[in-house]
C-alpha cells in the first residue's frame, strides 16, 4: 500500500529527502504534504516544483499521515510540535531528522506513548546516496523500524544503531560529511583557478577525481591507506603534496573536526533538554 507522509519543517534537508523518495517513487508526490513556520513562498516553491500539497493546519497535516517527518531545527523542536500534539496518535510513525534530539525528549514534549525513530540522513539523500543512520525510540516497535529503514533504504544506505547515543557520532561523520567533502572541494576549485586551469576543465577533472577515489574505495579490498601509497611515487608530486598537508596537520585538523561535529550534536540535545525544563 502506498505509505504518506507529512514533512514538519521545509527546508533543505526536507526538500532532500522528498526529491529522493519522490524520485525512487517510494512516494508519491499527491501522498506528501508539507508544513513550515512562516514561509509562504517556499511551500509554494515546493509546491510547484514537486506537485506536494501544503498546509499550515495540523489537523489536515496529520489527517492521512503513515510518516510524520519532523524537519525543523532542534530549537524548534517544542514550538513544531506543540500545535500537532492533539492529532497525533499512536498509528503515527514519527520519524525525527533533528540532529541531537533524543527520541525520549520528543516523547516527552507531545506526552503519548508514541512510536518515534530517529534517523540522520545527510543531503544527499536528494540523488538517492544518503549514509543514513537510525536508531528506535522506547514506544517504536521493530516493525516500526523496519518500515522506516525500508523507506529510507530508497535514499541510500542504511545503518540502524543499537545504541541511540551513537547517532550524535553518525552525526558528526556523515550527517555534516557533505559539507566536508563540499569544503575540500571549494579549496580544489580555488588550487586550480591559481594554478591556471579553467574553470569548466578543473570542475570535470576534480569531479572525476572525486567519483574515481569513491569508487577505489568501495570496490577495491585495499585500505585507503594502501591506496593512497600506491598514487605517492617516492620523491614525485603527490609526496610533496602530501608533506604540505602533514605540515598543516590536515588529518589532525579533520578528525578533530568530526570529534567537535559529535559534540555538537551532543549539545543541540541537551539545549533543547533545558529549553523544555525552562517552559515547565
Ligand atoms: N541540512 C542537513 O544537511 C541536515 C539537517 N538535518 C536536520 O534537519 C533539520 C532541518 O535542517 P535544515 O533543513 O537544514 O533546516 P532549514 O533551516 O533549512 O529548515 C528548517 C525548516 O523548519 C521550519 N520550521 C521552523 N519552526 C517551525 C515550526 N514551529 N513549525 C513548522 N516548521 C517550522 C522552517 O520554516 P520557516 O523557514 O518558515 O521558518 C524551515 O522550513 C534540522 O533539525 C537538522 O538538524 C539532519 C541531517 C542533515
Ligand atoms: O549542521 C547541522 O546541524 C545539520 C545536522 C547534520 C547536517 N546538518
Amino acid at each position: 500500500m502506498t505509505k504518506k507522509v507529512a514533512f514538519i519543517g521545509a527546508g533543505s534537508m526536507a526538500e532532500a529527502m522528498m526529491a529522493g523518495f519522490f524520485h525512487s517513487q517510494m512516494i508519491e508526490p499527491r501522498h506528501a504534504i508539507i508544513s513550515n513556520r512562516s514561509s509562504d513562498e517556499r511551500l509554494t516553491f515546493l509546491q510547484d516544483k514537486y506537485g506536494v500539497r501544503t498546509t499550515r493546519y495540523p489537523q489536515a497535516l496529520l489527517a492521512d499521515a503513515d510518516f510524520v517527518v519532523l524537519t525543523m531545527k532542534p530549537k524548534d523542536a517544542v514550538s513544531g510540535l506543540a500545535p500537532l500534539i492533539p492529532y497525533l496518535h499512536e498509528h503515527h510513525i514519527l520519524v525525527s531528522v533533528m540532529a541531537g534530539v533524543s527520541t525520549a525528549s520528543i516523547v516527552d514534549v507531545i506526552g503519548k506513548k508514541i512510536p518515534v525513530i530517529r534517523v540522520m540522513p545527510n543531503t544527499s539523500a536528494a540523488v538517492g546516496k544518503s549514509a543514513t543512520g537510525m536508531a528506535k525510540g522506547a514506544y517504536a516497535t521493530p516493525q516500526h523500524l523496519e518500515a522506516v529503514k525500508e523507506l529510507f533504504q530508497t535514499i541510500g544506505t542504511v545503518a540502524v544503531v543499537d545504541d541511540e547515543e551513537q547517532l550524535h557520532a553518525v552525526t558528526g561523520l556523515a550527517g555534516s560529511g557533505p559539507a566536508y567533502i563540499y569544503y575540500l572541494v571549494e579549496a580544489m576549485e580555488k588550487a586550480a583557478s591559481e594554478i591556471g586551469l579553467n574553470r569548466e576543465d578543473a570542475k570535470e577533472l576534480i569531479l572525476q577525481t572525486l567519483i574515481g577515489s569513491a569508487q577505489m574505495l568501495k570496490n577495491s579490498p585495499k585500505a585507503p591507506e594502501t591506496l593512497r601509497k600506491e598514487v605517492t611515487s617516492p620523491g614525485g608530486t603527490t609526496e610533496a603534496g602530501l608533506k604540505e598537508l602533514q605540515k598543516h596537520q590536515c588529518q589532525e585538523a579533520f578528525i578533530q573536526c568530526i570529534k567537535v561535529a559529535t559534540n555538537r550534536s551532543k549539545e543541540l540535545g541537551e539545549a533543547l533538554r533545558n529549553q523544555m525544563l525552562n517552559q515547565t
